[in-house]
């Protein structure tokens, strides 16, 4: 055993993101953080105990499996303390709490979220065993049990804050991209819930010739548009050749929201992750604010859904001792 038992009990939290970004499938993810100063993200807690176990409270506790074996907090706590003990590390147990805020299955990056507030926080309960690479490598295959494959665009965003794009290298997996600090992001969450999974196996799994063309051209002249500050030539670069072709026949409303957030100046519109939640980029409050209101109107779909303007949180996930 280690011989030192951490005493603090440590808070963290993740915030939501957005997978794909529209042009990256995959490889671009975004962190978010509403302007009105609320949080949109899972918090964990962690203290020390003589066993493990997890408790799950916050808005949308109801919505996960009542066994909390099968909640991937517990599949994160084996995980972190295996990959410990490989390199020496018996850790004593903790018991964690998981505030789902959360909605499942919604395009936020929810289980990302989960994740990386698990892991973070892990890491800085016993006392930072892992680096970044490493705590990026963990969250990548966790999400990769939820989702069906492994795929860093919502835990590296969330992870890092910011822009982020997948680099997938042994000691550069993910790599922040310069950003508009002036662009709003409106984000709207319909209410209803679509699986990852599900959204995954609807894409085929050969992509067209032009499609890869236009796909490839995008994600380069994106990046360089980032770093060149030119805003009109990175909005102009945010199209969805790949997945919302697909994916938008699961989200009803989806056209009508592109039409009106398009016709009052948005700079981009599309689907956030794998849906239903819909962002619209745009570089002007009061736009923002009209189309938030008008998503908020029509796009939601029941009691569960919810419209945010954010925009991107430069911090990431956030873990401290309480
Ligand atoms: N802590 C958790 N947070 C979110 N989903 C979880 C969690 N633990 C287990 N799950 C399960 O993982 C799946 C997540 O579905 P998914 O469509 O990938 O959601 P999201 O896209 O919002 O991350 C659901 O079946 C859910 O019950
Ligand atoms: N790149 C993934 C992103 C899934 O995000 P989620 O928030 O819906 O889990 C995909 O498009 O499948």
């Amino acid at each position: 055993m280690d011989s030192s038992m951490p005493k603090a009990s440590v808070r963290a939290y993740a915030p939501a993101s957005i997978g794909n970004v529209s042009l990256g499938f995959d490889l671009l993810g975004a962190a978010l953080k509403p302007i009105d100063g609320s949080r949109l993200g899972d918090e964990v807690e962690i203290r020390a105990a003589n066993a493990y176990s997890l408790e799950v409270k916050g808005g949308f506790a109801h919505k996960l499996p009542a066994d909390t074996k099968q909640n991937i907090l517990t599949q994160c706590y084996k995980h972190y303390l295996g990959q410990a003990a490989k390199q020496g590390h018996q850790l004593e147990p903790c018991a964690m709490v998981l505030y789902k805020n959360l909605p499942i299955g919604s395009g936020l990056g929810s289980s990302a979220s989960s994740v990386v507030a698990a892991l973070d926080g892990l890491n800085h309960f016993y006392g930072e065993i892992f680096d970044q690479q490493a705590m990026l490598l963990m969250m990548g295959e966790l999400e990769g049990q939820i989702s069906g494959s492994v795929h860093y665009d919502n835990v590296a965003p969330c992870y890092l804050g910011g822009l982020v794009l997948m680099a997938e290298q042994a000691e550069n997996i993910a790599l922040n991209l310069p950003v508009f600090d002036d662009w709003y992001w409106v984000t709207c969450y319909s209410g209803i819930k679509v699986s990852t999974a599900e959204a995954r196996r609807i894409l085929p799994q050969q992509v067209a010739l032009k499609d890869t063309l236009v796909f490839g051209r995008q994600l380069g002249v994106f990046v360089h548009a980032l770093h060149t500050g030119d805003r009109k030539l990175a909005a102009a670069m945010m199209q969805d050749v790949i997945a919302e072709p697909y994916r938008k026949a699961l989200l009803p409303g989806f056209d009508q929201g592109r039409a009106f957030a398009m016709q009052e100046g948005a700079l981009a519109f599309g689907i956030s992750g794998s849906g239903p939640t819909v962002f619209a980029v745009c570089d002007d409050l009061a736009k923002a604010e009209k189309i938030n209101q008008w998503l908020s109107t029509h796009y939601i779909q029941n009691a569960d859904g919810f419209s945010h303007i954010c925009q991107l949180d430069p911090q990431g996930s956030t873990a401290k001792k309480v």
